[in-house]
């Protein structure tokens, strides 16, 4: 797919404190002035969502959370509703697999979610991605294409133009083992390309912008940026410092100018 947005996110996970995340932020926004042509994104923890957005008033750099509820209020203790996080964040990652891992997130929640943010005009970043035994035992295509309709099976056509799916193999997450250009092609430009044009159709998905994410760093993100159906990354050890995060960012700077 051919998407012409360049986007690089960093997912700080559960790092950063509010003093932190801003001073990161700030280092962040000082050095995208110089990287053309690449949406740069920063995904705090929500306690840091405010003091980020006011750190990054006037720069071209994006807010993203981390997670949010499908539901727009009600008895959730501890959860954050899509209304909550209008004007703090634009964008939203969705179903990153650390949270279908460690928080029973399931294709059908990741897929209610997913609508529920789009309603409220915030740009979902849908993640999908096979673990190591669906690869190994040649389920991967299987399981991405599972993840991918059920992300998009409650969605607005009109509205998903404003979608991007990050394509993250678990086991490439925090590994330092990251997919091979190949192999993130094969699932981005393949599986997902397809699956995207099955459900929405071919327009939605050569708009779709698709990140590659897991173990991206300064020394391989010019591999993945030479990927036509690579669109960006979501990167995340190496989004925790601005200097190597903008370096990545760098890579896809040049790309579809
Ligand atoms: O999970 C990720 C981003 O969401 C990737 O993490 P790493 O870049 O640390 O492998």
């Amino acid at each position: 797919m051919t998407s012409s947005t360049n986007i690089v996110a960093g997912n700080w996970k559960m790092n950063t404190d509010v003093t932190s995340g801003v001073r990161l932020a700030s280092s962040v926004a000082a050095g995208a002035v110089a990287v053309p042509g690449v949406q740069i994104i920063v995904a705090p923890p929500f306690v840091s969502l405010a003091a980020v957005r006011d750190a990054l008033a006037g720069s071209s750099v994006g807010v993203a959370a981390q997670n949010v509820h499908a539901e727009d209020s009600g008895a959730f203790t501890g959860e954050i509703a899509p209304p909550m996080l209008v004007g703090l964040c634009d964008y939203v990652i969705i179903g990153h697999s650390e949270r279908r891992q460690f928080f029973g997130e399931t294709d059908e929640s990741v897929g209610r979610k997913a609508a529920a943010a789009l309603q409220h005009g915030l740009r979902p970043i849908v993640c999908v991605g096979e673990t190591l035994d669906e690869r190994e035992s040649g389920r991967a295509v299987e399981v991405i294409r599972r993840q991918v309709v059920a992300a998009l099976a409650d969605l607005d056509p009109e509205a998903a133009g404003s979608l991007a799916i990050a394509y993250e193999p678990v086991w490439a997450i925090g590994t330092g083992r990251a997919a091979t250009p190949d192999i993130a092609d094969q699932i981005m430009g393949g599986a997902i390309g397809s699956t995207i044009a099955a459900v929405l159709g071919t327009d939605v998905a050569s708009e779709t912008p698709l990140l590659y994410g897991g173990s991206v760093n300064p020394a391989n993100a010019a591999e993945f940026a030479a990927v036509p159906s690579i669109n960006g990354a979501l990167v995340g050890g190496a989004s925790l410092d601005a200097a190597t995060f903008l370096e990545v960012a760098a890579a896809f700077s040049s790309r579809n100018q």
